[in-house]
This record gives C-alpha cells, structure tokens and sequence, in this order.
C-alpha cells in the first residue's frame, strides 16, 4: 500500500472503494494502530509518525464496540477526558453536556447493552468531540444503522464539529454508503488497490464522472442492493 494525501485544516474527508482497498489502513496508519515501513505522517503540521495513538491530536469512532460494556454512559464518556474513576464537578458538568449534545440526557446510568446501537454510537460521539481534538477519524461509524438514522446521526456530526466560532473539527470517515458523504463531505477519496485512485469535491466524485474506476464501484454497489 502506499498513499500520499493532504488533508485541509476544518475539512470532511469521505474514503470510499472497494472491499480491502486500503481504507481501514489508511485511518489506522493516521491514528497510529499500524506503523508505516517508510513515510511520514504529519497532523497539524507536527510529525506524529513516532506517537502512539493516545498521544496524537485525534479521536476515532469505529463502527462498534467503541464502548467498555461494563461502564455506563456516563463513564464511558469521562474516559475522554480523565482515566480517573473520580470526576471533579467541572468535568462531571462537561460530561453531562457532552450527553445532552448527543440527546442522551438521563442515559448517564445506561450500560451499552441497555442501549440501542445508535445510542451506542451516540456515546462514542459525545467522548470523541469532549475531547476536543482538531482531527475525527471515522471507520464505517454508522454502518449497523438503518438509512434514516445514518442520515440523523450525519447531522450530529456535523454539528458537533462546529466548535462555537472556531474551525470546526477535520473529519476522515470511512464509509461503504457513498451517499452518507453528499450532504457533508467536502472531497471524495476513492481507494482501490492500497492506494488512492482519485480524489476530488463530492459531487463530482460521485457523479462518477471522475474516473471510470468509481463509475464501476458505484454501479457495482446499485447492483447489489
Ligand atoms: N493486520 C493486517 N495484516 C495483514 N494484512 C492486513 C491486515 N489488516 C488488513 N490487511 C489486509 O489489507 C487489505 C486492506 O484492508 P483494509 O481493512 O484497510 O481494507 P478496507 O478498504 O477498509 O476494507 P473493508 O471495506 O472491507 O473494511 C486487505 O486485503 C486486508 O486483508
């Protein structure tokens, strides 16, 4: 595999192509689960290539498990900002916000098995953006959800980025449902074969138009549905 990509400060990036084309890969290499063989990775203009992923300026959702089963909602959230079992009261209130920003407010007691998988999700939204990192790195984070609630839980997405004036947070996602990017996405990335074949604005992306080899992938996926 090999990839070359920048992406812009306050951008939403969509990775789309095939099966095993690179995608996961790519947001690991970024996030630091997997160490390049030769490259560099560079977040906000600082090379990150050495950090392990808890010290690199991002958070990641992937499409499950993201929460521990035995925490409920509340704890689960805090982890974002204190591994601390104690919360002081001023963290205690950010956590609380964070669930009232995702509509989970009285979930706080919840475990993960006493929630619905876009509840779930929800969690894990409201811990990555407590955090408040530049960067959202997304794998599939909607794909167990059904079409109407994708659509809701992209608009959550894209209002918890904004950050009250400043430049809202860059997102990275992975998505099997070309669709989930036309509403947000600034730029389409299409991967094929470890490597990106083409990238460029939505809408020109998915028209197909770019590149045959996307043209393929979408017809292929209509195919199938
Ligand atoms: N740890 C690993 N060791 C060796 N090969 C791996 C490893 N992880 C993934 N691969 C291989 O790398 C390729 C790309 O995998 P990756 O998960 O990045 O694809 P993807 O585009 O995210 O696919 P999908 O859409 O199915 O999730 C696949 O052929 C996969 O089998």
């Amino acid at each position: 595999m090999h990839f070359d990509l920048t992406v812009k400060a306050g951008e939403w990036l969509a990775l789309i192509g095939p099966s095993g084309a690179g995608k996961s890969t790519l947001l690991d290499l970024a996030a630091g689960f997997l160490a390049p063989e030769r490259g560099r990775i560079l977040i906000a203009g600082i090379d990150v290539t050495a950090l392990s992923p808890a010290e690199r300026p991002l958070s990641m959702v992937f499409q499950d498990n993201n929460l521990f089963a035995h925490l409920d909602a509340f704890r689960n959230v805090a982890l974002g900002i204190t591994p601390r079992l104690r919360v002081s009261r001023e963290q205690r209130r950010a956590v609380e916000a964070a669930l009232a920003a995702v509509g989970l407010e009285g979930y706080a007691a919840r475990l993960p098995r006493q929630m619905s998988g876009g509840e779930r999700q929800r969690v894990a939204l409201a811990r990555a953006f407590l955090r408040e990192r530049p960067l959202i790195l997304l794998d599939e984070p909607f794909a167990a959800l059904g079409p109407a609630l994708r659509s809701d839980m992209l608009d959550l997405l894209a209002a918890l980025r904004q950050r009250n004036g400043a430049q809202p947070a860059t997102v990275v996602m992975v998505t099997h449902h070309p669709e989930d990017a036309t509403a947000n996405a600034d730029r389409v990335a299409y991967l094929e074969a470890g490597s990106i074949a083409a990238i460029g604005p939505t809408t020109a992306m998915l028209s197909g138009a770019a590149d045959p080899r996307i043209s393929h992938y979408l017809g292929m996926r209509t195919k199938n549905v």
